[in-house]
C-alpha cells in the first residue's frame, strides 16, 4: 500500500451541489468529509461537529488554521488537524471550500488536491434549488447578492487547467464524472 492520499476540494457557488456531492462521496465510497470551522451561527438542522465546528470570534482565532477566508459577513476556516482527523479514516478525504479556500489548498497541497469546480449554467436554476431545499427567501438574497458567492459563480484563473469543471446540471452525469474521479484517485493508491 502506498503512502499515497488525496483530498477532494468541492467549490463552486451557492446551490450549485457541493454538498451533494460531499454526501454521495460518503454514501458510496465511504469518503467521509472534513469539517471546517466557522463563527455563523447555526442553521436549524446544522449539527455542532456534524456541519461544522461552530466557533465565536474568540475561539475561531485560537484554532491551528490551513486557511481562513470572511465570507458573506463571517469567517470560515479548516484547521490542519480537523484534514488529519478526516486522514485517519480514509486516503481520500472531501472538503467543502469556497474558491479561495480551494486556491490555498491547490497552491499548498499540490497533486493531493484535486480540485472540483461545479457551475450550473442558469442562475435561475440556483435559485429554485436553493427554494427546493427549504431556504428562505431572505436567506436566499443574501447569499446571492453577497461578493464572494457572486465571485464563485465563474472558475477563478488561478484555478484554470488546475482543476476539474463539472456543469451539475443532470444528476447521473454529474455522478458518472464523479465515480471516474473517485476510480481514478483508487488506482493511484
Ligand atoms: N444535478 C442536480 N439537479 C437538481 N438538483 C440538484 C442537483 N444537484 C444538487 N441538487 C439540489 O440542489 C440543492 C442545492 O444543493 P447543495 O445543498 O448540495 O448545494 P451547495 O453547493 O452545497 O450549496 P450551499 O453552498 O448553499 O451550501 C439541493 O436541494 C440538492 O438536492
Ligand atoms: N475557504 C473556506 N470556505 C469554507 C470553509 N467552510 C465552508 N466554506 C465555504 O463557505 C461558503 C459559505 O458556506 P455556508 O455553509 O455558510 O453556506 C461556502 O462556499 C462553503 O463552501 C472553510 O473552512 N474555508
Amino acid at each position: 500500500m502506498s503512502n499515497k492520499r488525496f483530498v477532494i476540494v468541492i467549490t463552486g457557488a451557492a446551490g450549485t451541489g457541493k454538498t451533494t456531492i460531499s454526501d454521495y462521496l460518503m454514501k458510496r465510497y465511504g469518503i467521509p468529509k472534513v469539517i471546517t470551522h466557522t463563527t455563523r451561527p447555526p442553521r436549524d438542522h446544522e449539527q455542532n461537529g456534524v456541519d461544522y465546528y461552530f466557533e465565536t470570534q474568540q475561539s475561531f482565532k485560537q484554532l491551528h488554521l490551513l486557511e481562513s477566508v470572511k465570507y458573506s459577513g463571517n469567517y470560515y476556516g479548516s484547521s490542519y488537524e480537523g484534514l488529519e482527523r478526516a486522514f485517519v479514516k480514509s486516503p481520500i478525504v472531501s472538503i467543502v471550500l469556497d474558491t479561495k479556500g480551494a486556491i490555498t489548498y491547490k497552491d499548498k497541497l499540490g497533486s493531493e488536491a484535486v480540485v472540483i469546480f461545479l457551475r450550473v449554467k442558469n442562475p435561475a436554476e440556483l435559485k429554485q434549488r436553493m427554494i427546493d431545499r427549504g431556504d428562505t427567501m431572505a436567506q436566499i438574497q443574501v447569499r446571492m447578492e453577497s461578493k464572494e458567492d457572486e465571485r464563485d459563480l465563474t472558475l477563478p484563473s488561478a484555478l484554470k487547467g488546475r482543476s476539474i469543471v463539472i456543469d451539475n446540471e443532470e444528476w447521473s452525469q454529474t455522478r458518472e464524472r464523479i465515480d471516474q474521479i473517485v476510480l481514478n484517485l483508487r488506482k493511484q493508491l
